[in-house]
């Protein structure tokens, strides 16, 4: 039986980026950014099962972009919901409508609009989590000094200690499974804060902190546009 699931979510409206096309249909050197994302989980060796989480509003839109691209990457749609968390939280459920997932199965999530990605780096974060860990979520340090505060009063904080986390996270399924059951919270910014609300003394040490990419930026506004097109193959 496939062990290996990963969860992207698309459904969000790109609002800091502006226009009228959701920013992860925007092509770049020469496929909608969705296609670049999905190809990175498709090319990796540990190949997981893709589900898909898009507005209903895209389906039929996404399903012609398909046939026009000839996009043969197997995949599941499900539709999303108002925030990241419904978002995820749906694709889980049609996951678990499709099959029965396995407790020690391991499942991805990542943003749509991180098509910069290694496939090295999705297979080194599915083998870590295979290794042991309960979850594991790729972080990077700040090239810059940090500061804590506001514009009037603020104190430099260790740098060593700030940690900017990306995606794909990664977990044991009953693990994220059971934390999506829970109610949404404003707190919640990722699957990692989403987990460790739902039990924090279980998770104790088990989440991991795993050397991400400086690369594997989050395309959010439209500078990143350039950056992207100049680091997608
Ligand atoms: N209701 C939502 C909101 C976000 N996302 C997805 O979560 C990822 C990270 O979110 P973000 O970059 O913030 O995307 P948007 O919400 O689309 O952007 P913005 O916050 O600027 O509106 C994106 O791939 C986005 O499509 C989603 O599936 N469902
Ligand atoms: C999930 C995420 O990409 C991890 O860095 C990030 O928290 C999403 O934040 P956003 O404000 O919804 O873009």
């Amino acid at each position: 039986m496939e062990q290996n699931y990963v969860i992207i979510v698309a459904a969000g409206t790109g609002s800091r980026m502006g226009g009228n096309l959701p920013k992860q249909f925007i092509p770049i050197n020469g496929k909608p950014i969705l296609m670049h994302t999905l190809l990175k989980f498709h090319l990796s060796e540990t190949k997981p099962k893709i589900m898909l989480v898009l507005s209903s509003e895209m389906e039929s839109y996404w399903k012609k972009l398909c046939l026009e691209y000839d996009f043969q990457v197997p995949h599941e749609l499900c539709h999303g919901g108002d925030s990241r968390f419904q978002s995820v939280k749906n694709g889980l459920a049609k996951l678990r409508s499709l099959i029965e997932v396995p407790a020690n199965a391991i499942i991805a999530v990542h943003d749509a609009a991180r098509p910069l990605l290694s496939t090295q780096l999705i297979d080194a974060l599915y083998q870590e989590v295979a290794n042991g860990p309960h979850a594991v979520i790729p972080a990077v340090q700040s090239s810059s000094s940090v500061r804590f505060g506001n514009e009037n009063k603020s104190e430099a904080v260790d740098r060593n200690q700030v940690w900017l986390v990306q995606t794909p996270q990664v977990f044991q399924a009953a693990l994220l499974l059971e934390a999506y059951d829970q109610e949404e919270s404003a707190s919640f910014t990722d699957d990692a804060s989403v987990v460790e609300n739902w039990n924090e003394n279980k998770m104790s040490n088990n989440l991991l902190i795993f050397p991400g990419e400086h690369q594997n930026l989050k395309i959010t506004y439209q500078e990143d546009l350039a950056i992207a097109q100049l680091l997608l193959e």
